[in-house]
């Protein structure tokens, strides 16, 4: 499978060189150059098919012959390796939990398989890459625990100092080994930026940079996964499909869609979002106008340029009408936010987090127009991530799980740093 680069659709790559580059030599994202649907006999008895064949299915087009099936195979067995369950919370209201891996995070399953595929390339290589990451939170643990001790791979992770919560930051820099983390003075989008800028660096060629971020088509692809796993456990309910994704650089929704280009049956998607609205502003007014981003309680989604809209935005041919078809995206305040955690408490004994709630109000204002439908919100990472804000919401104390108690008591090594130049020599170094 070839891809092309977004910004110039003559620049095309295969699969193993979009995965070792990351992003474009003109700064583009990659796009598959084809996107075949799945047979309808698939769909007809997805139900009785393993969630690790699923995606063998699903990711299969996009890899090619470059990864042979039986090592693609051994791949997906160690990335899928926890449960997705998908749990009732009221009549026709789902969340799919995508928190039962390492971290916790939504962002292991995307990590595990880059991860692996990145050594799977580097097998028979002497040579060094280095994993640039930036994060809002959860994707910096995921990556660091995701790629802790891989060969030939040395892990740099920027993150916006005081922006992220205390688990997700002990996450990122407890680590050690081939991992380090670099706090920033500044926002998500400086993190962003910085990562995006390096790969355009003459300078910094010799480290052989890639992304673990979306940007890369391997941490990207495999989300399309959860929104298969969730179909296999609705298609009984034999009714139309609103899926609901608490949304901040919009790589989960653009992988959801993604899925629906392989002929997965969702009826209509929602990019639910916090203050960050950007999306909803765009469906609003017809004006894509990014801005800075705004800290909330849902830190993870606390984007103001989310970078996988220009994949949206080719999945629909920049066609307005057709994307306002299929997709809506709404905006939620911290205080909306924090009074459906607790509603969803008092009503289902449901414990949810910030931005599984995002998800959750984005999903009700939709099925408003969709009372036949059944809908299932993401619940992208479990609750004592947010702890702080779920325990006094709710008036309870969480039980500490064993992913998370093994860094609680390290210590946090970080390297401040306020410039792309402060970036760049530490790259050197
Ligand atoms: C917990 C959590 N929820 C939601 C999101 C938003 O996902 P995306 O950036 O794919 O829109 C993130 C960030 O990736 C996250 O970490
Ligand atoms: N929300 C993310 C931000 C980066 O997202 P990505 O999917 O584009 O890597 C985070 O938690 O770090």
């Amino acid at each position: 499978m070839n891809y092309y680069s977004l910004n110039n659709k003559t620049h095309k790559v295969s699969f193993e060189e979009a995965v070792i580059q990351g992003l474009a030599p003109d700064r583009g994202l990659y796009f598959p150059e084809t996107i075949t649907p799945l047979s309808p006999a698939f769909f007809e008895t997805i139900e009785t098919i393993s969630h690790e064949e699923i995606a063998f299915e699903a990711i299969k087009q996009f890899v090619g012959s470059e990864i042979p099936e039986a090592e693609l195979k051994q791949i997906l067995k160690e990335t899928l390796s926890f449960d997705f369950p998908l749990v009732k919370v009221e009549e026709n209201v789902f969340s799919l939990e995508l928190f039962h891996g390492p971290t916790m995070a939504f962002k292991d399953v995307g990590a595990r398989f880059m991860s692996r595929c990145l050594a799977y390339f580097n097998r028979n290589k002497n040579q060094k890459n280095t994993v640039l990451v930036a994060t809002s939170g959860d994707t910096g643990g995921a990556v660091a625990s995701g790629f802790l001790g891989v060969k030939g791979v040395e892990v740099v992770i920027l993150y916006p100092s005081g922006k992220v919560s205390d688990i997700q930051e002990r996450q990122l820099t407890t680590l050690g080994q081939n991992i380090t983390a670099l706090e920033v003075d500044g926002v998500f989008d400086d993190c962003q930026d910085m990562v995006k800028k390096a790969f355009l660096d003459e300078d910094l060629k010799y480290k052989n940079l890639t992304s673990a971020n979306s940007i890369n088509i391997a941490r990207w692809l495999p989300q399309m996964f959860y929104i298969f796993f969730a179909y296999r456990e609705l298609k009984k309910h034999n009714k139309p499909i609103i899926l609901s994704c608490p949304s901040g650089n919009f790589g989960n929704i653009c992988a959801g869609i993604m899925a629906k280009r392989l002929g997965l049956p969702i009826a209509h998607f929602v990019a639910s979002t916090n203050a960050n609205d950007t999306v909803p502003r765009f469906l609003e007014k017809g004006n894509y106008e990014p801005k800075p981003s705004i800290a909330t309680i849902s830190n993870a989604m606390d984007v103001g340029n989310p970078s996988n809209f220009i994949r949206i935005q080719e999945l629909y041919d920049n066609d307005l009408a057709a994307f306002q078809k299929d997709f809506s995206s709404y905006s939620f305040t911290d205080a909306e936010t924090e009074a459906t955690l607790k509603t969803i408490y008092k009503n289902t004994n449901y414990i949810a987090e910030p931005h599984g709630a995002v998800g959750y109000l984005g999903l009700k204002k939709e099925m408003q127009q969709h009372p036949n439908a059944v809908g299932v919100f993401l619940e992208t990472a479990h609750p004592i991530k947010f702890l702080d804000i779920v325990e006094p919401a709710l008036n309870i104390k969480l039980p500490i799980p064993t992913q998370i108690e093994s860094v609680l008591h390290q210590e946090k090594v970080s390297i401040k740093i306020k410039s792309y130049e402060e970036m760049k020599n530490y790259l050197l170094k």
